[in-house]
């Protein structure tokens, strides 16, 4: 007997603005993909590339998707050799390798009765600390942002950065975040590659009286000589984050010392395998890596979750606080975190089922099946 596959493409709205250097998110589009092998055991995916690229890039995800149908329906899929020469070069490629791998994960582990995490490794936690994300673009809002979720327990808030209009506001704003949250919380900030590397440099030396554990991506991905010019120039340690496309690059910036901590999200790393590999690299150099998500629907975000909980000494808090910033997770589990932690879901695989009512609400165009 064969495999099955079918797929659902979705569009929704951000629950509250997110503003990013990259500019304003308004709609998170995506695909949740469902895989059924010869024994009647399912699994989950989701086809989520990065939310600035993603209407475009989803498009050519699912294109390659038709493609494959066939070959995928035939035998249980061999992503190395259906996605070789999409692996690293395309962002679609590496999003759909995440879906299909996470898929394939999902049904391997509900086989076994494990969750995901426990299936990948004997030590894995059931719950991981996890870090605010602060994405109002105004100063106050961004600081009414901050208490809020210093109120709710996290111990950890990420403030998206190189949104202000001038470096003065810039710095006012992370003044503002820094003062509502008070001493004792950590503080980071993401730049999404919106800082050339001599403004990082220079905004990073007035930000660093504010505390600043690390910041993400300070300088755009394909500069690596610039992310490590920051980390050798700047008083803040730097994670490198969409740069962080495969194993290879993250040799590449392991070899140029551009990075005290690497930013592993799924769609972009090629999926769980991928990110391990790169977790480990990084952790026999001295490197720190930080799990986050995509701003994915519950599928993708719970894949992330248990990457997070399988790796060994992770300590940063991950970056997965972020189900409540869509319209829906399009599964019957919330994945919301409380007091600055988030639970795995109990059942085995991934865990999550489709909330189909959801789906309907919010399912958008192309669909396979
Ligand atoms: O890290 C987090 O807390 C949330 C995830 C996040 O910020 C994000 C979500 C989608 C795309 C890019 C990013 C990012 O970290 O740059
Ligand atoms: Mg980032």
């Amino acid at each position: 007997m064969s495999w099955a596959l079918g797929w659902a493409a979705y569009r929704m709205p951000f629950t509250r603005p997110v503003a990013t250097a990259r500019g304003r998110l308004a709609f998170r589009a995506g695909a949740i993909l469902w895989l059924a092998g010869p024994d009647g055991v399912r699994g989950l995916g989701e086809v989520a590339p990065l939310p600035d690229l993603a209407e475009r890039e989803l498009g050519r995800a699912l294109g390659l998707l038709e493609e494959l149908r066939g070959e995928i329906e035939r035998g249980e899929p061999d992503l190395e050799r259906l996605l070789a020469g999409w692996r690293d070069g395309m962002p679609a490629g590496r999003a759909l390798r995440a879906a299909l791998e996470t898929a394939l994960l999902d049904a391997r582990a509900r086989q076994a009765g494990l969750p995901l995490a426990r299936w990948l490794s004997a030590e894995a936690r059931t719950a991981v600390p996890v870090n605010a994300v602060v994405t109002a673009p105004s100063i106050e809002a961004a600081a009414d942002e901050a208490r809020g979720a210093v109120a709710a327990g996290f111990r950890t808030v990420k403030l998206k950065v190189g949104v202000a209009e001038t470096e003065a506001a810039e710095v006012e704003r992370v003044a503002a975040v820094r003062e509502a949250i008070g001493s004792g919380v950590r503080l980071r900030l993401d730049a999404n590659g919106g800082w050339t590397s001599e403004q990082a440099v220079r905004l990073l030396r007035r930000l660093a009286v504010y505390e600043i554990d690390l910041v993400e991506q300070p300088v755009p991905a394909g500069d690596l000589e610039g992310l490590a010019a920051v980390r050798r120039r700047a008083p803040v340690a730097v994670a490198a984050d969409e740069a962080v496309t495969g194993p290879e690059t993250a040799r590449r910036i392991l070899e140029l010392e551009a990075a005290d901590a690497l930013v592993l999200k799924l769609p972009v790393t090629g999926g769980i395998a991928s990110a391990r590999e790169i977790a480990e690299l990084a952790v026999e150099r001295g490197c720190a890596v930080i799990v986050t998500s995509a701003f994915e629907a519950g599928v993708g975000l719970a894949a992330a979750l248990h990457l997070a909980a399988a790796l060994p000494g992770l300590s940063p808090a991950s970056g997965l606080a972020t189900a409540g910033l869509l319209a829906a997770t399009l599964t019957d589990e919330s994945l919301l975190p409380r007091r600055g932690c988030l639970c795995l879901p109990a059942g085995p695989g991934l865990g999550v089922s489709i909330d189909r009512a959801a789906l309907d609400r919010w399912r958008q165009g192309r669909e396979g099946r």
